[in-house]
């Protein structure tokens, strides 16, 4: 049986035993290893400051690892810059909000193209994600900035889908979005997999995240502390209560016959 900190070659996106790091600083990520399968969410959770941002930013080649491989596809990405994993095919969507406000929705989405060269390639794209993002076929003529936050989320998610990715790498999608536009943002996660997108997400609201997810990693100190099926991460005490807002039963607590 291959090791953890073997490429396995039956996943899209592997990164085995990375270690990071920003400048001269200490080290992020310490022998970190996550690996995302073909259509499946997987989520990575954990404490502010864990590295789960830090992450997707050496997945998109926008951090190079000190130390560890990458794997896209099963072929060696270890060194590639963003550009060159965008087109072996990882889209980052960025913390906060990205859309070009004075532009409309359909250029927004359209810059998401600028690696595709042929007219019928993002024709056939741009039907696709108007087909996913209802909001996005109905608003395509609007100033993105006259959009929700939510909807702009969507704006994004379509933009990055525009180079037909096998992974897309979604930091925070949720971030400062009402309980609604929440909803539906991890209702478009859904359909990202459902079309065939692998997703890695990182987000702090772990419950809601990991009831999406087929899979979940729980980072601490810039290594997997913890990981599995996000059924079985939902049902784990240990998350219970630190990322999951469980409340442990008090010893003695009151009982209607009491
Ligand atoms: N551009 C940067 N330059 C220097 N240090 C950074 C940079 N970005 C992040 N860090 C540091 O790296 C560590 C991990 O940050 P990262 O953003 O990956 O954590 P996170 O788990 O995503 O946290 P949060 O949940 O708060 O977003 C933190 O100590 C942070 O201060």
């Amino acid at each position: 049986m291959a090791s953890e900190q073997q490429p396995s070659g039956n996943h899209l996106l592997e990164l085995v035993d990375i270690e990071a790091g920003y400048g001269r600083a200490a080290l992020v990520l310490r022998g970190l290893t996550v690996r995302v399968p073909p259509a499946r969410v997987v989520c990575l959770v954990g404490p502010n400051g864990a590295g789960k941002s830090t992450v997707l930013k050496v997945a998109s080649g926008m951090l190079t690892p000190r130390s560890g491989r990458i794997l896209v596809g099963g072929q060696e990405a270890t060194r590639y810059t963003p550009r060159r994993m965008l087109s072996a095919g990882l889209s980052h969507v960025l913390q906060g909000h990205s859309v070009f406000k004075e532009l409309s929705v359909a250029e927004n989405v359209r810059l998401g193209a600028y690696t595709v060269t042929s007219k019928a390639d993002i024709a056939e794209r741009v039907d696709f994600v108007k087909n996913l993002f209802p909001v996005v076929a109905e608003r395509w003529n609007s100033l993105a900035g006259a959009l929700s936050g939510g909807q702009q989320k969507q704006v994004e998610f379509a933009r990055s889908l525009m180079v037909s990715p096998r992974v897309v790498l979604l930091d925070e999608p949720s971030m400062g979005l009402d309980p609604r536009a929440t909803e539906t943002v991890f209702e478009q996660i859904a359909r990202m997999r459902s079309a065939g997108t692998a997703v890695l997400l990182v987000e702090q609201n772990a419950r809601r995240a990991l009831e999406t997810a087929d899979l979940g990693c729980v980072l601490d100190l810039g290594r997997v502390h913890i990981s599995g099926p996000a059924t079985e991460l939902l049902a784990d005490p240990r998350l219970g209560e630190l990322y999951l807002g469980n409340r442990r039963a008090a010893p003695h607590a009151p009982t209607v016959t009491d």
